[in-house]
């Protein structure tokens, strides 16, 4: 059943242990790449959130067998680098820009034809970004409105593929992935340059699966392989962008103290934990290990007194999820705090500088949007408000930190947590009452 909104009640002191669940960006590709080999891979901890399984509802139309036992272990049995088959139907998507754009790269290597759609959200974001590059590897893609958006239809390469060097204008995992892979069936090296470092799940998962990768700063390089040779299993890390919520939470929240267990902290992702140490968060980290390509640790966050932050570009690609989060800590820190070359917020599920700026104002903050970012002063007095969430993930999930560690907040359309985070909101309930584990 939907629910048309939610109340959140004010907390206080939060505490407990909370098992982070496994990280999307990574579980997207676990999939991909597993179905593009060809003995069956053990997936564990992958993450059953609505974007994850439209991955999992496209790679499965396109002929790969995908199976789930009682304990939510996946097994995903491939056919090999030249395996796929034509789906019958449209593949779809649904909410999730990464299966879209990363599924684009694959697909345009393929030798059979086939249409991408998503939800009304995922139609309007931008995919000129991805088609541009591909094209100049010889795919044949076309799109709604001149090609910049899906539905997309995307034909055999006449020619085939050819490795390219592309130069990105945006650090984006999204296009990085996708023209590499794409790079699995060019002809040639193709080389990936971004501004700046975004997420290196594809690149480390790609060596994973026994593809050399080149990888000097920013540039990456691969050469095509006759074959992806499969690890037996993939272990998931948990998401720390799902983890920001409760590092957030505990940081601003007075006499909270929380333990997120099993939180993925690859370098190209803990943007977050930098700003929050600055600001003066306090964060220990435990248990570091590998999971896999990927190095994982158990973090716990007590609340402290926050001082605002200043970040610019450099940073943005290593939290760029997070910035609405981010966003609602500020509005808790003494001073102000601005954040600028954002940008690509106005690219996501919603435009989420827009979106945060008018939602955390009904609260009584203090916020200025700018053409790239954010200016917050803190603290203010925050009062209860009626939020629209625009069906964003991480705009319902900020919103209703802000409503635990303000007056409480009423959240429209809040279902959309399952995006990204199923069991949010009673995790939200269990640390409320002081009752997770
Ligand atoms: O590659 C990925 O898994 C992702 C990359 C990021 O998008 P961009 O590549 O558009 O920056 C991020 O916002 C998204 O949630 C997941
Ligand atoms: C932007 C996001 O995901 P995607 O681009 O995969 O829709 C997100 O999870 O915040």
């Amino acid at each position: 059943m939907t629910e048309k909104c939610r109340r959140v009640a004010p907390g206080h002191n939060l505490t407990g242990v909370i098992d982070i669940p496994g990280d999307k960006s990574i579980s997207h590709r676990s999939v991909m790449f597993a179905g593009l080999a060809n003995s069956m891979v053990r997936i564990k901890n992958y993450l059953f959130s609505q974007d994850c399984l439209s991955t999992i509802h496209c790679m499965k139309a396109l002929g790969v067998q995908i199976e789930q036992d009682d304990n939510g272990v996946l097994y995903v049995t491939g056919h090999g680098l030249e395996g796929l088959s034509e789906p019958r139907d449209v593949l779809d998507a649904g909410n999730s820009g990464t299966t879209m754009r990363l599924l684009t790269g694959i697909l345009s290597g393929q030798k059979f034809f086939s249409v991408l759609t998503g939800d009304p959200s995922l139609r309007n974001r931008p995919m000129a970004r991805v088609i541009k590059p591909l094209a100049g590897m010889g795919s044949q893609i076309y799109g709604r409105d001149s090609s910049k958006f899906a539905p997309l239809a995307i034909l055999p390469s006449p020619t085939g593929l050819a490795g390219i060097e592309y130069t990105s204008p945006v650090a984006s995992a999204q296009i990085k992935s996708a023209v590499l892979l794409a790079g699995l069936f060019a002809r040639g090296r193709t080389t990936v340059i971004e501004p700046y470092l975004s997420r290196d799940h594809t690149e480390r998962m790609l060596e994973t699966f026994g593809v050399p990768v080149i990888r000097r700063g920013n540039t990456v390089s691969i050469e095509p392989v006759a074959a992806l040779t499969a690890p037996q299993e993939i272990e998931v890390p948990g998401d720390i962008s799902s983890a920001a919520f409760w590092l957030v939470a505990a940081a601003i929240i007075p006499n909270s103290r929380l333990t997120l267990k099993n939180v993925g902290i690859n370098p190209s992702r803990t943007g977050i934990l930098d700003v929050l140490k600055e600001m003066g968060a306090a964060i220990t980290m435990d248990n570091q290990r590998w999971s896999g390509s990927e190095p994982v640790a158990d973090l716990t966050v007590t609340s402290s007194s926050l001082t605002g932050f200043s970040i610019g570009p450099a940073i943005i690609p290593r939290l760029v999820d997070e910035i609405p989060v981010l966003a609602v800590a500020a509005l808790f820190a003494q001073g102000r705090s601005v954040i600028q070359g954002a940008q690509e917020l106005r690219v996501k599920e919603t435009d989420r500088l827009k979106a945060v700026t008018a939602e955390l104002t009904k609260m009584g903050a203090k916020i200025t949007e700018t053409d790239d970012g954010l200016v917050i002063e803190g603290p203010q007095p925050l009062n209860f408000a009626v939020c629209q969430s625009y069906d964003d993930h991480r705009m319902a999930m900020s919103l209703a930190i802000a409503g635990t560690a303000a007056k409480g907040v009423e959240i429209l359309e809040p279902d959309c947590v399952a995006i990204s985070y199923p069991g949010f909101y009673s995790t939200l309930d269990a640390v409320s009452n002081g009752c997770c584990r």
